[in-house]
């Protein structure tokens, strides 16, 4: 089994409401290294841990995390819809190693994913349906949240079940770093979304053009400053990138819900796939990170990073990432 790993934020905003052409070109230049990356490394597997946005999972039974053996995506945001092209057998496989391993993994035979899981397939391999994956849900949106120490152990878990497999497996994670977009809250909710954000009933299509709209005009108001939402945080988003960079990935244990909310937002959250993968990465081995980027971009309502890493070798001829490719 070989091993490789990609962190890369996502937001419904690409496309719909742009920074400056400068940024946007910094991030395509970023993003071309990661895709460049996969293809050099040509995964017949990619883990994918990803969050949901009420749009597969709900309170009425939210579990931390759960892997898939089928998925198919709702579409939201113009994203693609339809089947991913999920690995059942290994998605099985996967699940007993991480159970036999002591961390109580839920399973889904149909699972509902949205723009969280697509976004990265779309992006890294043109579509949802290019490469056997196994998604595996990592609630960073529903309060309460367990603790970080759990992800961490589920990342670790999974990646030395996949050692068992002869395969080279990609450890993709999606989401954060620092951003508070407009994602419903069930603390304090009017009784019509509790109950949606409960039961999950699917919007109409008015609604979900609604929803869409408002997170819009959200990044809208966020670029212009005229908003209430928890401002982007470079400064914490660079320590937890130095903090996956350095491998130290203990430190995520101490890593409260409380502290990551305050410095970065309601949907900060979203790192613990980042967590996720590059645990999974570091239980195949030491790793080295071989790319990094990171830009505020209020448009998209993120602290938008990109990260590759792959094994070390721990033989000179390895070379630090330089300032330019860190993006600090
Ligand atoms: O309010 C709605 O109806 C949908 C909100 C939503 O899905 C927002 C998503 C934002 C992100 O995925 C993000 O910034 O990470
Ligand atoms: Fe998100």
């Amino acid at each position: 089994m070989t091993a490789a790993a990609v962190g890369l934020s996502h937001s419904p905003l690409i496309g719909k409401n742009d920074p400056d052409p400068q940024v946007v070109a910094a991030v395509d230049s970023a993003v071309d290294t990661a895709r460049a990356f996969v293809r050099a490394f040509d995964p017949d597997l990619v883990v994918l841990y990803a969050p949901d946005h009420y749009n597969g999972f709900f309170y009425k039974e939210m579990p931390p995390f759960c892997l898939a053996t089928e998925a198919h995506a709702v579409g939201d945001f113009g994203s693609s819809a339809g089947p991913l092209s999920v690995d059942t057998e290994a998605a099985r496989a996967l699940a007993r190693g991480v159970l036999d391993r002591g961390v109580d993994l839920s399973v889904s035979a149909r699972m509902t994913v949205d723009h969280g899981f697509v976004q990265p397939l779309e992006v890294l391999f043109g579509g949802i349906d290019q490469v056997p994956v196994v998604p595996v849900f990592v609630n960073g949106v529903a309060t309460p949240l367990g603790p970080v120490s759990r992800i961490r152990a589920l990342g670790t878990a999974l990646g030395q079940a996949a050692t068992e497999l002869d395969r080279r497996v990609l450890f993709l994670g999606s989401g954060g770093l620092s951003h508070d977009p407009p994602v419903p809250v069930l603390d304090g909710a009017p009784p019509r979304v509790a109950d949606a954000l409960i039961e999950g009933r699917p919007p109409t299509p008015e609604q979900r053009a609604r929803g869409e709209q408002r997170v819009i005009q959200a990044g809208r108001d966020y670029a212009a400053g005229s908003t209430t939402m928890i401002p982007l945080n470079p400064a914490w988003d660079n320590l937890v990138l130095d903090t996956f960079e350095q491998g130290r990935l203990a430190d995520v244990d101490g890593w409260t819900v409380e502290w990551m909310g305050a410095e970065g937002g309601g949907s900060a959250h979203e790192v613990r796939t980042w967590v996720a993968a590059f645990a999974s990465l570091a239980a195949t081995g030491p790793y080295r990170m071989t790319s990094r980027f990171y830009a505020p971009v209020p448009e998209w309502v993120a602290g938008f990073a990109v990260a590759t890493a792959e094994p070390s070798t721990g033989t000179a001829a390895e070379q630090p990432l330089r300032e330019g490719e860190s993006g600090r």
